[in-house]
Formats: C-alpha cells, structure tokens, sequence
C-alpha cells in the first residue's frame, strides 16, 4: 500500500494537528523554564514558538541547510508548518529549536541538550530505582521467562511499570494489551551473532533496552549488539550518546543485579560487543525506506534488528494512514534484513493487525486506541 496517503497536520482535532499546535507550544515553554538563557536564545526561542504556528517554514539560514535541502527542504519552505508531511515539519521544529538555543553553536551554549533536564530528572526517579530494584528478583524466574520478562520491560519502556514485569511471571497484563504481537517469531531469530538496536527515548525507556542488550549478550543468545542513537538532541527524550552515557553509569552506581548488568555492559562497550553508533540519518525527516547506501549496509549486516518506539516505527513503516490490516512484512520488505519493531501506540500509523482486532478496538474506543500510548506491539518480519 505504498500508496496510502501521507499524514499532513493540516486537520484540526486530529492528533498530528494537536502535536504542531499545542505540543510543540508547550515544549518550548518548558525549554525555556529549564534554562537561565540569554536574551539572544529567548528571543530565537519566540520567534519559534510563532513562526512554528502561525508563520511558514523557512531556511536555517546555516550551512545545515544543505543537508535538510537533500532531505526534501526546496518543496517545504515556504509552507505553513501544518501543510507539510507531519514528519518532516515535526523533525525541522527539532532542528530550528537547536539553533534557537544555540545546540550547534558557536557559543556558550554549542552542545548544551536542552531536553537533559527532563532526562536526567527521570534517570534520578524513585520509579527508576523501583525498577532497577526488581532485577534481584529477575533470577527466581527460569531463563525464557527472564528474557520474556526483559523483551516486555523494553517494550513498554518509560511509560511502564517494568518493576511488575519484571516480577510477574510471563507479564499477563502486558500481553494482554498487544495488538500483534509476533514474540515467537522474535525469539525464533535467535541466538544470532548481531543484534542492531534502534533506541528510542533516553532515560526509563534506554534502561530496560541496555538491560535486554545485557541479556542477550551474557546468555549467548547474540555475540555482538549495536546501539544506534540520534547524533543530536531530537523529539525530546532521545536517545544520544551522552545519554547512553548516563544510563550505563547509572546502571553501574546502582545496587544489586542492576550494577552487574552495568558493570557488563561497560565491559562490553570497551571490548566493542556493545558499539554505540549515530548516523546522520538517524535524525532525517525521512522514512527509513531513503535511508543512505551505507546506512543500509550497516543494517544488512545485522542478523536482526529492533526499531524502538512510535516514531521509529512511522519512519521504518512510512508515516502514512494504511489500512491498518496492511501487512508488516509488505510495508518492511525494502528493509535488508530481518527487522522487528517493538511500540507503544502513539500516533495514527498502523499496519499489520488482524481485521477482528481492528473491528474490536474500533468498537471500544474510537480512534483513541491509536494514539493514548495504553496497545502496544510485537511486530517481526524474518
Ligand atoms: O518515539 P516515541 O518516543 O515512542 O514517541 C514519540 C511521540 O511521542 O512523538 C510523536 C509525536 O510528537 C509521535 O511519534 C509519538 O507520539
């Protein structure tokens, strides 16, 4: 169904139009109550807060603009934000709130993330600690069910409670809540020797994949594990190399099982079973179906790999309004090996659910079910 139609935000009340008019608003709210910035980046940061809403897309007015020319940038400037495909306006909003807050410098202020505060505060979160906690109970559980336990925990990352997955025996309520859920098939892929995974959000969401990665690698179900992140702050919370930075460290300074998963995973990273890496690509306004040669080689190489997230998952399967029957093996086929994504549902794109399932959560809710973040999915194509 290459074909479907593109998501613009052009309709008010639908969920892409909320993003552009009152997500991205209150974003830029908080950004500027997080830091003492000066009167240049507040300034910078207004000018955003209306061009992004009333105003039309321009040039950055840098040299980046010849890198977002090549990502489509001559058929958008010019355009009301809400005109353009909700991906890439949604992206570029990213990009201009570096610039406004100095991100690429030169100045004080290059390199400053504007969204650490808000990861840092969830990293240092009592929740964190719950769950890093209820890892010393993880070894009670046989080996499938730890893994299981640990594939649910990444699944439904910061937004939940991975404490009772952990602790619960074959998570029931998790996988009551999937929409699909290919798991056989996921764990029928391994072991293999490379495993890539496509983070998503820092913080409570990079801890439990760095706790899956772990467990992969110790048990031999893969040799080697590569971690793609984004090369710069993006969509809020994810994640950089910094942050997986961070997780790791906080994984180390932890007690129990979580410090030894640290302790290992840092081991890993100095032996490079564990490689980080961040392709420019990673912050593209782009489907990964015009992903770059080399970004491609690199995902060919890998025997599997896991799209993290909402996002990740609108870009590997195109950010379009498919029939939601539409088959995930056809929409993955350009992908150059077997992939699987894993997400919580918080945006229109869907594909690859049963007609009865569609027909069920159509009745109950509405449209709601693809956007509140409370379904989630397994998806694999092999
Ligand atoms: O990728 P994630 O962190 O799971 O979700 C990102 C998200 O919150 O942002 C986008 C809307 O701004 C949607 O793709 C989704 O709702």
């Amino acid at each position: 169904m290459p074909d479907a139609p593109v998501i613009v935000a052009d309709v008010p009340g639908s969920f892409a139009h909320g993003v552009l008019a009152a997500r991205h608003p209150a974003l830029i709210r908080a950004v500027r109550e997080a830091f003492p910035y000066g009167p240049a980046q507040l300034r910078a940061l207004d000018a955003l807060l209306t061009a992004a809403t009333e105003g039309v897309i321009a040039p950055l007015g840098t040299e980046d603009d010849e890198r977002w020319a090549a990502w489509g940038a001559r058929d958008q400037v010019g355009r009301s934000w809400f005109e353009a495909p909700f991906l890439w306006s949604e992206s570029y909003f990213y990009r201009v709130l570096l610039e406004a807050v100095g991100y690429f410098g030169p100045g004080a202020w290059q390199g400053v993330d504007p969204f650490r505060p808000f990861k840092l505060a969830e990293l240092d979160s009592p929740e964190t600690d719950e769950e890093l906690a209820a890892l010393d109970r993880l070894p009670e559980q046989p080996l499938d069910e730890q893994a299981r336990a640990l594939l649910h925990g990444s699944l439904w990352g910061n937004r939940a409670d991975l404490g009772f997955r952990l602790s619960a025996t074959g998570s029931p309520t998790a996988a009551g809540r999937l929409v699909a859920d290919d798991g056989e098939a996921f764990w029928s892929l391994l072991p293999a020797d490379t495993l890539c995974l496509v983070a998503d959000n820092a913080g409570r969401e990079l801890i439990p994949d760095l706790l899956l990665t772990d467990h992969l690698l110790h048990h031999g179900r893969v040799r080697r594990a590569v971690l793609q992140v984004k090369t710069h702050p993006y969509y809020i919370s994810d994640a950089t190399t910094a942050d997986v930075v961070d997780a790791v460290r906080r994984l180390v300074g932890a007690q129990g099982a979580a410090a030894g998963a640290g302790e290992r995973l840092w081991t890993a990273m100095t032996e490079g079973r564990l490689q980080i890496r961040a392709h420019p690509f990673s912050c593209a306004p782009l489907p990964y179906a015009e992903m770059p040669d080399e970004l491609r080689a690199e995902f060919a190489a890998a025997d599997l790999t896991i799209f993290k997230g909402d996002l990740n998952y609108r870009r590997l399967v195109g950010d379009r309004l498919y029939p939601p029957t539409t088959p995930f093996a056809e929409v993955t086929a350009y992908f150059p090996g077997p992939v699987a994504a894993l997400r919580t549902l918080k945006s229109d794109v869907i594909v690859g659910l049963d007609a009865s399932m569609e027909a069920a959560l159509d009745a109950a809710e509405g449209r709601r079910w693809r956007t509140s973040g409370a379904h989630a999915l397994i998806q694999v194509r092999a």
